[in-house]
C-alpha cells in the first residue's frame, strides 16, 4: 500500500523526466546515464540546491532562485527533477525544505556532467562574477564548461544575488501573464506535478519556512508533513489567490482544509489572507515557531522524531490521510489544466493580474 501513493504521485511525471532524455522501457521511467552520474551526495543545479546526509537520511533542498523564489516553469521542473531522484534514493527517508539564508547569497560549487546535459547546464541563472582559478575563462553567463578527454565535462556555477527574505513568493505571476494558452497548459502542469510529488512523497517532508510564504509558497509548505515558521514579523504566509483576482484551485483548498479545518480555509480562502506567523500558528497553518537562526536546526531535530518511526507505517497511515485528495487531482487532470488555461487566459483575469504586478512594482518605488 506504500507503493500506492508513491505511484499516484508519479502519473503523468514523464514530460518533466522526458526533458531530460529518460527512456522510458515497459512504462517504467528508467534514469538515464547522465542522471546515474549524479546519484551522490550533493548536487547544484541552478535555481535549488540538494544536500543529502547519508549518515542521517535527511536531506536538505534549498531554493535559491533570486529574487523571490518564484515558481517558474523551470523552476518547476528543477524541483520535480529533484524531488524525483531523492524518491527514488533509498537511502534518503527525509526531506526539509528551506530557502538559502542569507541576503546575499554567494556560492561555488563543481558538478560533474555528461556532456548530454549541457543544454541543461546553460540554463543556470545568470549573474556570475566570481573568477575561478581552475577555469581560465568564464563566459557572460557566468558559466564555463570544459570538456575533458573521457567526455566528462566540468561545470563551475557561481551565484551572487541578493534574494529577498522570502521562502517562496508563489507562482511566478510572469508564467500566467501575457502567455499562450499552450504556455499556460505547459507550465499549470508542472504546478500540479510538483503538488502530486511533495504531497504524496514518501519521505517525511518538513517545510523550514525561513521567510514569507504567499500562495504557492504556502501550498508548497502544507504539501509537507510539518511546518516550522521564523517567527519574525515581517513574515507572511497564506492562499491569498483572491487578493490577486483569482481563484486557488479545488486541490489547493484540498490541501489547506486538510491541514487548518473547513471554517478556518472558508474565512482563509475567500478574503485570501496572509498570517503574520503568530496568526498561522493560531490556526494550525503552521505547526512551530521558532527564532529565525533556528529554523533549520530545529527542522533537522524534528526530523529525527519522525524518522523515528518506522517508515512503512508512516508511509501507509500518510498514504491513508492524503491518497484521496491526491486521487481527485489525478482523475480531473486534464479538466483542471482546461480550466486554468481559459480562466488564466480571459481578458479581466489578464487585467487583474497586470494590476497586482504594477502594485508590486509601486510598493517598491
Ligand atoms: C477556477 C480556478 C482556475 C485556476 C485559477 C488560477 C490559480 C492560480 C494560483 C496562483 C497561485 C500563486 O502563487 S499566484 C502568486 C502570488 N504571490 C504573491 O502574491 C506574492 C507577491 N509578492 C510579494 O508579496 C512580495 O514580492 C514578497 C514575496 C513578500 C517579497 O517582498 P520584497 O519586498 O522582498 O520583494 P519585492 O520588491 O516585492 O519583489 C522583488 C521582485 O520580484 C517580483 N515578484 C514578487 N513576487 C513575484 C511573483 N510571485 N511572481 C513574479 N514576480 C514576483 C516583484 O515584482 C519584484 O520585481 P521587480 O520590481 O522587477 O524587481
Amino acid at each position: 500500500m506504500a507503493n500506492v501513493l508513491r505511484n499516484s504521485a508519479k502519473f503523468g511525471f514523464s514530460g518533466v523526466l522526458s526533458q531530460l532524455s529518460i527512456h522510458s522501457r515497459h512504462g517504467r521511467e528508467c534514469v538515464s546515464p547522465c542522471f546515474s552520474l549524479q546519484q551522490r551526495n550533493n548536487s547544484t543545479s541552478p535555481k535549488i540546491k540538494v544536500d543529502l546526509d547519508n549518515s542521517t537520511g535527511v536531506a536538505v533542498l534549498r531554493m535559491q532562485s533570486p529574487p523571490v523564489n518564484s515558481l517558474s516553469l523551470d523552476f518547476l521542473t528543477e524541483f520535480c527533477i529533484n524531488l524525483e531522484k531523492l524518491e527514488m534514493d533509498k537511502s534518503c527517508r527525509g526531506l526539509i525544505i528551506t530557502s538559502v539564508s542569507t541576503h546575499t547569497h554567494t556560492h561555488t560549487d563543481t558538478d560533474t556532467v555528461t556532456q548530454s546535459h549541457k543544454t541543461m547546464i546553460h540554463t543556470i541563472t545568470p549573474p556570475v562574477c566570481v573568477v575561478s582559478q581552475t577555469l581560465s575563462k568564464v563566459s557572460s553567463t557566468g558559466l564555463d564548461i570544459i570538456t575533458l578527454p573521457v567526455c566528462v565535462c566540468v561545470c563551475v556555477c557561481l551565484v551572487s544575488q541578493t534574494l529577498s527574505k522570502v521562502f517562496s513568493a508563489g507562482l511566478d505571476i510572469m508564467e500566467m501573464y501575457g502567455k499562450s494558452p499552450e504556455r499556460c497548459g505547459e507550465f499549470w502542469k508542472a504546478v500540479q506535478e510538483m503538488w502530486l510529488k511533495l504531497y504524496g512523497s514518501n519521505m517525511a517532508t518538513i517545510a523550514a519556512i525561513n521567510g514569507s510564504s504567499p500562495a504557492g509558497g504556502c501550498l508548497m509548505s502544507i504539501g509537507c508533513d510539518y511546518r516550522i515558521m521564523a517567527d519574525n514579523p515581517r513574515y507572511s504566509i497564506g492562499l491569498n489567490e483572491t487578493q490577486l483576482g483569482i481563484v486557488a484551485p479545488f486541490w489547493f483548498k484540498d490541501t489547506l482544509v486538510n491541514t487548518v479545518g473547513n471554517r478556518a480555509a472558508e474565512l482563509s480562502l475567500e478574503l485570501g489572507l496572509l498570517y503574520s506567523a503568530p496568526d498561522a500558528l493560531k490556526i494550525g497553518l503552521v505547526d512551530q515557531l521558532v527564532p529565525e537562526d533556528q529554523v533549520l536546526s530545529t527542522a533537522q531535530d524534528t526530523m529525527s522524531k519522525w524518522l523515528a518511526v518506522p517508515d512503512h507505517a508512516r508511509q501507509i497511515t500518510k498514504s491513508m490521510m492524503r491518497k484521496q485528495t491526491i486521487d481527485k487531482l489525478l482523475s480531473n487532470r486534464e479538466a483542471d489544466i482546461t480550466n486554468f488555461v481559459s480562466f488564466i487566459t480571459k481578458d479581466s483575469i489578464q487585467r487583474s493580474l497586470r494590476m497586482y504586478l504594477e502594485m508590486l512594482k509601486s510598493r517598491k518605488a
